[in-house]
């Protein structure tokens, strides 16, 4: 498979490693300041920055180039990228965490979520820890899990850094080269419940994001990392 990676940071070269060794071929990369030249490629993988990552699927959909979009930080325009793929035709996948696990730390979270709906001498909060250099918080990861939360509770929203009676606080903590960690805590006067998920390394995310794109090459349509892994 020919791919297009946008973005050439610490994602972008893992991709290209892992990509490799399954037998594709990088034909481009397009980082800060490139021209959106796709040379061939028959798939996209943007891992760039917020304020990048609109401009750079738009291109990629108005290529005709299938796209998987793991940029986090940008999604107050995720409607209008879905509008433009359907008025085109196009490809498209975004997800705020590609890795496997993590997909299932998704489906478990809103499993206990579930579970927990009701039960009003538990809060839950959650935190997630990063490396330093990340530029957005909380994570993209950890404002899904908030979703999952919030269609089986009564809290109104999440909020960071913060403690507000009816919303989830989210932690945002910065530390070293910490690649992910998530943890949901359900906490009671009596004791207290927490899943967490804690990436070892960046493989995770990249392998995902590959498979992802393999899946997509040949469709047209928006979809979810749920329709790529079958997660019911
Ligand atoms: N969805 C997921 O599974 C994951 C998402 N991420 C997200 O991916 C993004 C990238 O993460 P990292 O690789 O760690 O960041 P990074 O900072 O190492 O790499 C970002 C790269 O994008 C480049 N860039 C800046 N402007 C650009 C433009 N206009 N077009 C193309 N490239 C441009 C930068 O020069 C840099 O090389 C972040 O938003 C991060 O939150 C990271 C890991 C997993
Ligand atoms: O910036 C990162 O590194 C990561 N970003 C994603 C996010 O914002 O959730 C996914 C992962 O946690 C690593």
């Amino acid at each position: 498979m020919k791919i297009a990676l946008l973005g050439y940071g610490r994602m972008g070269k893992t991709i290209e490693k892992l990509a490799q060794e399954r037998g594709h071929e990088i034909v481009k990369t397009i980082d800060a300041n490139d021209d959106y030249d796709f040379n061939g490629a028959e798939v996209a993988i943007d891992f760039s920055v917020p304020t990048a990552a609109v401009a750079n699927i738009s291109a990629c959909l108005n290529a005709n180039v299938p796209v998987v979009s793991g940029t986090t930080g940008w999604l107050d325009h995720y409607d209008e990228m879905v509008a433009l793929c359907k008025k085109n035709n196009g490809g498209f996948i975004y997800a705020s965490n590609f890795s496997v696990g993590v997909n299932i730390f998704f489906e478990l979270n809103k499993q206990l979520a579930k579970m927990m709906q009701g039960l009003k001498d538990y809060n839950v909060s959650m935190t997630e820890v990063h490396h330093i250099h990340k530029l957005d918080a909380p994570s993209g990861t950890a404002i899904t899990l908030a979703e999952g939360i919030l269609e089986h509770s009564d809290k109104t929203d999440w909020v960071l850094d913060a403690e507000e009676n009816d919303k989830i606080s989210i932690k945002a903590e910065r530390e070293g080269e910490v690649p992910g960690t998530h943890i949901i805590n359900y906490g009671s006067q009596v004791d207290e419940i927490t899943i967490e998920h804690r990436a070892h390394n960046r493989n995770g995310f990249a392998l995902g994001a590959i498979i992802a794109a393999e899946w997509l090459k040949d469709k047209t349509g928006v979809y979810s990392m749920k329709d790529v892994l079958n997660l019911s």
